[in-house]
């Protein structure tokens, strides 16, 4: 089984989070966080500073990684393993890239019907602070067939 490390990140403002819309590719029409590929040469920190900034042109600031969730998918061998960040602290204003068009949204107002089903289950998780552990069996791109997830002291 091969594993495709991937970041994600959010940035947290008051009672707001910036999501962005996928443009295009995985999860093209979806809301989510930041975050991409790790290239080799760069750590995981590293490449979630960097998709942030390209994506949302934002630069962040002291970083949190919080959580980690695995995903596989029936019949695919390609293990994701998704590194989730948070912060607080950011300098830039968000601004539309080609992958993504980003918003700001009420943490009580969330488009869970237009994000990753797995986001339901755990972002009760990242927004009260926890630090998170997961593993997601998807069939296709909308249904979980098996998950477990698990707040963690830590990652
Ligand atoms: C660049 N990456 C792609 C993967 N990704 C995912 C995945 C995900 N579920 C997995 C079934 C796909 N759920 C969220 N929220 N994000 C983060 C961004």
């Amino acid at each position: 089984v091969a594993k495709k490390v991937l970041s994600l990140v959010f940035v947290r403002d008051a009672s707001r989070i910036l999501l962005g819309l996928k443009k295009r590719g995985f999860g093209q029409g979806w809301w989510n966080g930041f975050g991409g590929k790790v290239e080799p040469g760069e750590t995981i920190h590293e490449g979630a500073l960097r998709e942030l900034k390209e994506e949302a042109g934002v630069t962040g600031h002291e970083l949190q990684e919080v959580g980690l969730l695995k995903f596989e998918f029936v019949g695919d061998p390609v293990l994701l393993e998704v590194h989730v960040f948070s912060t607080t602290k950011y300098t830039g204003q968000p601004s539309e890239s080609e992958e993504m068009k980003p918003r700001w949204f009420d943490v009580d107002d969330l488009p869970f019907s237009q994000m990753w089903a797995d986001d339901s289950l755990w972002f009760p998780l990242l927004l009260k602070g926890s630090k998170f552990s997961g593993y997601f069996l998807f069939k296709g791109h909308h249904e979980i067939l098996k998950y477990t997830l698990d707040e963690v002291e830590r990652l």
